[in-house]
């Protein structure tokens, strides 16, 4: 019998996964490549919300929590994932200036603020009010994460690539079993597919779109992520990342020509170099209306659990719900009632 079953291969699946191994716990990860959330993600982790200037609650437990994760993760899979950069915030006024002054003055955010304005100039992308540099910032490559960590489940036998049917799956007091596996425990973590679980499909996952663009421009020469109500993240031989767009209603993975339009025009009021758009892509970030992760035990069945609501903060919030998850069932913990499922009724 294993510990556990892990249904989904996004980060929060593979955030269990990881969990499980540090925990020497046995598992079976079951996933499709139905939702795709977090190979589409940016993959910028910043503790600080830039539009309004404040910090989500425990943003820097999460980022303290994370950093050795994915470093342990690293070394597990031979392959870097968490790229270190200065996320710079251009200023659109000498309000804005103040504004970041004014947040620096919170002992919460004083951290993550950094108290000289930068005026380093890019040819490129003009800046006349300078910008201010959020610090212990990045970006975890996602795709090449999940790409290696699934080759790494694999080598040792503990993924299995298929679509999970519910039906299949058989709860009893103590174990679960599904088609020859049994396992003490199941975890779901389906990100948006959540709606197909009969078990947790109650449950108001809203989800938002969202789309972005791969740019070559190799005139930019851009070694910081910006952000300007976009972001602009260079990946290396003058590839950029820029996005993403939010929306609420179009609830398909499928990249528009509105959602292109938009993220070029905001892109041509960043930068002034010639480019050329190389990609497009689309996916459905779980994310909850409170936008507070979505992580607990059923309310019928105690070895059914779920791992979800991540919303726009994957990479921060996966190793660190897992961890509050994997301690709920294994030790139980209690977990904070914001994100506990259990705030929502049946
Ligand atoms: C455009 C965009 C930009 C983003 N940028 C960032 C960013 O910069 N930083 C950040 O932290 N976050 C970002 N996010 C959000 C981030 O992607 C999510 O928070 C995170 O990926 C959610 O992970 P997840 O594992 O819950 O879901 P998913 O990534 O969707 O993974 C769910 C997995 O479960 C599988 N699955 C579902 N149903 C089944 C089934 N029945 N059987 C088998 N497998 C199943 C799916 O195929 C998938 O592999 C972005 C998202 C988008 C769309």
């Amino acid at each position: 019998m294993k510990d556990f079953i892990i249904v989904g291969g996004g980060l929060a699946g593979i955030s269990f996964a990881e969990t499980c191994i540090l925990n020497n716990k046995s598992f079976m990860l079951i996933s499709d490549d139905s939702h795709n959330s977090s190979i589409v993600a940016a993959g910028l982790y910043n503790p600080v919300i830039l539009k309004r200037f404040s910090l989500p609650q425990d943003s820097k437990l999460h980022l303290d929590y994370m950093k050795p994760f994915y470093k342990n993760v690293e070394q597990r899979i031979g392959a870097q994932v968490d790229f270190p950069l200065p996320i710079y915030r251009k200023f659109a006024s000498i309000e804005e200036q103040n504004m970041w002054f004014e947040a620096m003055d919170k002992p919460s955010l004083e951290p993550f603020l950094s108290k000289h304005i930068m005026s380093k100039k890019y040819e490129y992308l003009p800046s006349p009010f300078n910008f201010g540099e959020v610090l212990g910032t990045g970006y975890v490559d996602t795709a090449s994460l999940l790409t290696n960590y699934c080759n790494y489940l694999n080598s040792i036998g503990g993924l299995m690539r298929e679509c999970f049917n519910y039906e299949e799956l058989v709860v009893s007091d103590d174990h679960v079993s599904y088609k020859d596996i049994t396992a003490r425990h199941i975890i779901f973590a389906e990100g948006f597919g959540l709606h197909a679980n009969p078990y947790f499909n109650y449950l108001p996952l809203d989800g938002t779109k969202g789309e972005l663009l791969i740019i070559h421009a190799l005139d930019l020469k851009l070694d910081v992520a910006v952000n300007s109500g976009v972001f602009i993240l260079p990946l290396g031989n003058d590839l950029y990342k820029v996005g993403a767009t939010y929306e609420w209603y179009d609830k398909t993975a499928t990249t528009t020509e509105a959602g292109r339009q938009e993220l070029l025009e905001k892109v041509s009021e960043l930068i002034t170099c010639d480019y050329m758009v190389v990609n497009h892509l689309a996916g459905i970030r779980p994310t909850v209306k409170d936008r507070k992760s979505l992580i607990g035990t059923h309310h019928k069945y105690k070895n059914v659990h779920l791992l979800n609501g991540l919303g726009t903060r994957g990479v921060m919030l996966g190793p660190y719900m897992a961890k509050l998850l994997y301690e709920s069932i294994e030790n139980g913990a209690v977990i904070p009632r914001e994100i506990n499922l259990n705030r929502f009724k049946v």
